[in-house]
């Protein structure tokens, strides 16, 4: 209190820093503010921003063409994830895309087509790592899905604790099998503890991606509204979320989510040895590459 009292009292060009931190071999350039001790990140994959007023983040992926997951990206959503966590004036993460048409595509299926091992672990562990913190967030998390959004897509918007889609003809869902590789079993739980368990079991063996509507009626979404709109319906369902008394709603959250977690966390190790075997495997690669063959032709 006595720290905000202090920087009320500094002229507002005194409140303003801005900090380039490399990481990785990128620049990360910080515009922060000193009144509201909020930190705006963008990277080549992803913008996160903070309202000072509310108290609300936006993360906005911007990878293209698909946002598709690679190690790159994935290791900046840890760290924006991470940097929204530990903002104190942070309540609330609206997680969404500034590509039109893409939530996200999921997995940067290159990462996992005649991969080099050492990456490839790399690659999963950052994913595994990703995914504790977002479906583990004391946050508010709310996506906001204007596209498609299949796979590890379908996973990042789960992993919220609420889910805004476009009408339109986009696509959401756990579609490994159509790819001919298994969705881990930490991606099977998120979605059993969304739309249950029947309702998983047909999906996961269909690898079936749901229109908005199908989407809408099973519990995989939420809400549903026009292109335009998805933001703003996050934005507005967000504030009716920051009025509950937010230990009581970390810890009900907690009660719910972090059995799911901990399953991961004690066969992290063994899960990437898993995802590794798995995915070197002579067959695996070898429906991987008519996957990525299928997807360049439809472009013609
Ligand atoms: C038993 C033990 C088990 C252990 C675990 C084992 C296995 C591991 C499981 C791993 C879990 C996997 C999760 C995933 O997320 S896999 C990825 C699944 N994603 C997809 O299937 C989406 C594929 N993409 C599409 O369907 C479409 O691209 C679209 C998203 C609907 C967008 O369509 P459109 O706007 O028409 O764009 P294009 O199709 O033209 O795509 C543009 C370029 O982007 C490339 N692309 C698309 N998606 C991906 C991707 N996921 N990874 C890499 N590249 C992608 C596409 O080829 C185009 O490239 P081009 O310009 O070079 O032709």
């Amino acid at each position: 209190m006595a720290v905000r009292t202090l920087l009320g009292l500094l002229r507002p060009w005194q409140q303003f820093r801005t900090t380039i931190i490399t990481l990785r071999g990128k620049t990360l350039v910080e515009h922060g503010c000193a009144r509201s001790m909020s930190t705006d990140t963008t990277t080549d994959n992803l913008t996160l921003s903070l309202d000072s007023k509310t108290g609300i983040a936006t993360l906005e992926m911007h990878r293209k063409p698909v946002n598709g997951l690679n190690l790159e990206m994935l290791t900046d959503l840890n760290i924006a994830l991470e940097k929204a966590e530990n903002e104190k004036s942070c309540k609330g993460l609206v997680l969404t895309s500034g590509l039109p048409k893409i939530f996200s595509a999921g997995l940067d299926i290159l990462e996992m087509y005649q991969p080099k091992p050492e990456r490839l672990a790399e690659f999963w562990r950052t994913l595994q790592n990703m995914w504790m913190r977002l479906y583990g967030s004391r946050l508010v998390t709310i996506a906001a899905i204007a596209g498609h959004s299949p796979a590890g897509g379908c996973l990042m918007a789960m992993s919220c604790d609420y889910r805004v889609m476009a009408t339109g003809k986009y696509a959401i869902g756990l579609n490994e099998t159509l790819l001919g590789i298994v969705a881990p079993f930490w991606f099977r739980d998120t979605m059993v503890n969304t739309i249950g368990h029947r309702e998983t079991e047909r999906a996961l063996q269909l690898g079936h991606l749901y229109g908005a509507d199908e989407a809408l009626k099973v519990g995989l979404v939420d809400h549903l509204c026009d292109q335009e709109e998805v933001v703003k319906a996050a934005t507005e369902e967000m504030s009716r979320w920051l009025k509950v008394n937010a230990v009581a709603r970390q810890l009900s959250k907690s009660a719910m989510r972090q059995a799911t977690i901990d399953k991961l966390v004690v066969r992290q190790e063994q899960d990437i040895e898993d995802f590794m075997t798995f995915v070197q495997r002579d067959a695996v690669q070898k429906a991987l590459g008519f996957y990525l063959q299928s997807l360049r032709e439809k472009r013609g």
